[in-house]
């Protein structure tokens, strides 16, 4: 059974060690510890997202799972397996104070550090999507790029995950056990702003971001981006396709949807978003989270429009498989209550190597520098948790 714990002074993040299952999201923090069930990637095969929920709590129903909650990361691509288990134990605080978690961060070690595709090779790319765009093939599409840091040492993750939460105050903070029954430990972590879903009864609600500018240390010059941000036409436009496609994807399921007009601006500690939260009532309360959570994945925020010629455009454009990158992380329980948010301004850690993932929405009057250093400007919210403070230049430099 999941205890609940309800003190500002206690921190349930200082129990988290290497291999448990952390969310640290604005409404709850939830630690798992062990793995009382969970699914193969051939029990997944084949399963929609829904499936795989609806089985992993069947499994732990046989194993009498009393208030079973469980746990996950779902990859971009709806076929690929994901990671979901029901923890064999569960504690979640309700009332946290990030700043507590603060670990100042020593600076990292690097060996090497390289950006995949190089960023020249990412502008092309870039400019391929502008053509294709052109000509009337698609209206967006949402390009990734990685950079690999390798460290001279191997990761401290405990350190690293209170480190992102002092820095992300109420952003979807995570680190998830994404080891797959192997040997090789591997770890998914990250400070998402981005809300793909959240259910609590009958009331929904999202909250995509598209349109981006880069934080600047200069307090004018940041006041301008975020004024620049606001009224560039070329960001609203690609606000609109998002806002506009989640709007299509849950009014079925809605007795009534809000959707404000104009979205608002909101900030991470290094970007800029153009923001629209948009709140639901359900017809039918008994409407599962993760049900709402795929058919609104991949929304254009992370994938473009239209969504299919899209998708394709990446696979063929991205040199590297998304996996969990722009797909989901979050939790469900019996009744279907649950919170999943997109699994971005994140990276997953091996030993000491570091892959970091951000990705930019390319629209008809995209410059391919811009996006370059959107992605760089993306990078930042982990490099910063990682001590890593000067990559821009270096980067731009060997990449
Ligand atoms: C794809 C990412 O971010 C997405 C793309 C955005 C944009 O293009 O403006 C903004 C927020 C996210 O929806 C990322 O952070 O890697």
């Amino acid at each position: 059974m999941a205890v609940s714990i309800k003190n500002k002074e206690y921190q349930l993040l200082d129990k988290f060690n290497a291999g448990d299952n952390l969310l640290y999201f604005p409404s709850k923090c939830i630690l798992g510890k062990g793995e009382a069930v969970s699914l193969s990637a051939e029990e997944q095969s084949g399963l929609s997202f829904s499936e795989r929920i609806h089985t992993l709590f069947r499994k732990a129903e046989v194993l009498g799972k009393d208030e079973p909650i469980i746990i996950g990361a779902l990859p971009f691509n709806k076929g690929n397996r994901g990671m979901l288990i029901v923890p064999e134990s569960v504690e979640q605080q309700v009332d946290m104070d990030s700043k507590q978690a603060g670990y100042t961060a020593s600076s990292l070690s690097i060996k090497n550090i390289q950006s995949i595709p190089f960023a020249a090779d990412y502008e092309k790319a870039v400019e391929k999507i502008v053509s294709s765009i052109q000509n009337g093939e698609l209206e967006k599409a949402v390009l990734g790029r990685i950079l690999q840091v390798a460290a001279k040492e191997e990761l401290n993750i405990p350190q690293l995950i209170k480190q992102l939460i002092a820095e992300n105050e109420n952003k979807f903070n995570f680190a998830l056990n994404i080891s797959d029954g192997t040997e090789r430990k591997k770890t998914l972590i990250g400070a998402s702003p981005e809300l793909l879903i959240s259910k609590y009864g009958k009331t929904v609600v999202t909250n995509p971001l598209a349109g981006s500018r880069p934080r600047k240390a200069d307090p004018l010059e940041d006041r301008q981006m975020e004024n620049e941000l606001r009224h560039s036409k070329k960001d609203l436009h690609e606000h609109q396709f998002v806002v506009h496609s989640i709007e299509e994807a849950l009014r079925p399921f809605c007795k009534s949807l809000y959707v404000p007009k104009k979205p608002s601006v909101i900030s991470t500690n290094t970007m800029w978003h153009l923001s629209t939260k948009i709140v639901g009532e359900l017809k039918d309360s008994s409407t599962q989270s993760i049900q709402l959570a795929e058919c609104l994945h991949p929304t254009p925020a992370i994938c473009g429009t239209p969504a299919d010629t899209a998708y394709k455009k990446i696979e063929m454009l991205e040199p590297f498989e998304r996996d969990y990158f722009t797909g989901l992380i979050g939790w469900s329980n019996r009744n279907g209550d649950g919170e999943w948010a997109i699994t971005i301004r994140c990276a997953e850690i091996e030993n000491n190597l570091i892959s970091l993932f951000a990705g930019a929405g390319i629209v008809e009057d995209s410059v391919p520098q811009e996006e370059t250093a959107e992605t760089a400007a993306k990078f930042r919210t982990m490099l910063s948790a990682l001590g890593i403070k000067n990559i821009e230049e270096e980067g731009h430099k060997q990449c």
